[in-house]
């Protein structure tokens, strides 16, 4: 279980997240959606532990987040892949698959990593630097996957991607949540995407959760006009 209660975050005099608390369950997907500057990367900023915040409660699995720095929160079992692909470009993927492998159980990439992303053992001695925009994507999920997370975080993992590959990071995401005790929290704004991964879908705007739905009940219009895309 991952929980967070009252947390705030503010930039200077700004507070820009206002009182956010919520619980996800592993084996769970939770969507947190919102319009570009709702607040969606500083809120998994603040919860890796990136940007300085305040709460009541952080905890993974019973074990407490607060004060940690952030390299502790990835220990712990809290893993982030932020938004625009940051991965090593001149690294071979298998390098930068390899540096997640400093924290977590695995001495070596595990099979698992390369059943679910074929196409990064097809690439695994190129550069990363010349992968695709998905695949370095799909490179970022990967080396986040070795640290064994608990919890993996991922903000907007489809921005700037095209569809047949959107298509393919859904699946993966899906899978991943079959083979691992795994809690996935995703930043989105593409509805279809979520629709396919989600279990929760929640809606935030001006840096508050204004709204909540199962998947089953989410009624598409009422979610569309709190996005941008
Ligand atoms: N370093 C900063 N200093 C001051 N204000 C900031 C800083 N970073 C973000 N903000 C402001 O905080 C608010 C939330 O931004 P944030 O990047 O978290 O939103 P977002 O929902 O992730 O948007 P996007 O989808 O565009 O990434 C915005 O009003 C933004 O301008």
């Amino acid at each position: 279980m991952f929980e967070v209660e009252n947390l705030q975050v503010s930039y200077g005099q700004s507070q820009v997240i206002h009182d956010i608390s919520f619980k996800a369950n592993p084996n769970e997907t939770l969507a947190i959606m919102g319009r570009n500057g709702m607040g969606k990367t500083t809120l998994f900023k603040s919860l890796m532990g990136i940007l300085p915040s305040s709460a009541s409660k952080l905890e993974v699995a019973g074990v407490d987040l607060l004060g940690n720095e952030s390299y502790q929160r990835v220990a712990k079992g809290v893993a982030y892949v932020p938004q625009g692909r940051m991965i090593f470009p001149n690294l071979t993927v298998k390098e930068n698959i390899e540096t997640g492998l400093k924290v977590g159980k695995y001495k070596e990439i595990p099979d698992e990593i390369y059943s679910l992303f074929p196409v990064l053992h097809d690439m695994r001695h190129r550069k990363g630097g010349n992968l695709s925009g998905g695949q370095q994507q799909q490179l970022a999920i990967a080396r986040a996957l070795v640290t064994n997370p608990k919890v993996l975080l991922l903000d907007e993992p489809t921005e700037g991607i095209q569809p047949s590959i959107i298509k393919d990071i859904a699946k993966v995401l899906n899978e991943i949540r079959k083979m691992r005790d795994i809690t996935i929290i995703v930043s989105e704004q593409v509805l279809s995407f979520t629709m396919e991964i989600a279990d929760r879908i929640i809606v935030i705007e001006k840096g508050k959760f204004i709204h909540e739905d199962l998947r089953e009940a989410v009624d598409a219009d009422k979610i569309k006009k709190y996005l941008t895309v």
